[in-house]
């Protein structure tokens, strides 16, 4: 399998084609360059590119982050993405943007863009054109009453494959937390949940490996590999004696 270099994130508060490998902007360049296989939406590259192999990945999908406004999305996906605490005082995320980053799974390079939405209100509709092209969504909450009201959203506007994970975030805010493990494992939805926190870094590889892990299992489409998202992440969460960052 040859490779292709990951195109570095950047914000993008226009439209679903302003930037999205998976979608319709950097997708349109990879679309349009030879060589460039698209299958069910997820993008091949076919033809290697020179850069640092760090960043050439295999296959490339999209997951979005949702939640209201304030549950923690722009820092977990940064604490992900640098390792870090984007602490000082709460910015809201206007419109949309995303960041790129490339995970080794079983040996293959699964670049996973990540759309940060805003969780205001007023930039649900902007929230609502990128759903379609998503492979994957994490509803982010600290409350298990939100969950089902971002399921129902992303069961009206995304793909019926879509992969889901729920993220009960701030896991180490104890007073501000009302979803505890427990209480997410015990929900109904039938969607695997894991705790995080972006502050310090509970979970947070771990969750974004897992759904890239899911979705690498489904595009591949071995038979012989069996995978699945809920027992992985309570496997590995028990190996690391609960939680890991
Ligand atoms: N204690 C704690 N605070 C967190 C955590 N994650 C985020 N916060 C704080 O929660 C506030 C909101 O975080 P953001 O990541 O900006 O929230 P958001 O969901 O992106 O908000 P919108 O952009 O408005 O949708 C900030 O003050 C963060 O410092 C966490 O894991 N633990």
């Amino acid at each position: 399998m040859s490779r292709k270099k990951a195109a570095k994130g950047k914000a993008s508060t226009s439209s679903p084609s302003a930037g999205s490998p998976t979608g319709k902007g950097a997708g349109r360049t990879a679309r349009s360059s030879p060589g460039i296989v698209q299958m069910n939406g997820v993008v091949h590259p076919s033809r290697p590119s020179v850069s640092n192999s760090s960043e050439f990945y295999d296959i490339a999908f999209k997951v979005m982050l949702v939640g209201d406004s304030g549950v923690g999305k722009t820092c977990l996906l940064v604490r992900f993405k640098d390792g870090a605490f984007l602490a000082g005082s709460f910015i809201s995320t206007v419109g949309i943007d995303f960041r790129n980053k490339v995970l080794n799974i079983d040996g293959v390079n699964v670049k996973l863009q990540i759309w940060d939405t805003a969780g205001q209100e007023r930039f649900r509709s902007v929230t609502h054109a990128y759903y379609r092209d998503a492979h994957a969504a994490c509803p982010l909450s600290s409350l298990s009453c939100v969950y089902q009201a971002w399921l129902t959203e992303i069961h009206g506007y995304a793909q019926q494959d879509v992969v889901l994970m729920l993220l009960g975030n701030k896991a180490d805010a104890t007073h501000d937390r009302v979803v505890k493990r427990e209480d997410g494992e015990r929900l109904e939805f039938g969607v695997p949940f894991m705790e995080t926190s972006a502050r310090s870094g509970l979970n947070a590889e771990l969750a974004f490996t897992a759904v890239a892990k899911e979705l690498k299992h489904r595009s591949i489409k071995d038979p012989s590999e069996k995978f699945k998202l809920q027992e992985y992440v309570n496997t590995e969460m028990k190996d690391a004696g609960c939680c890991r960052s």
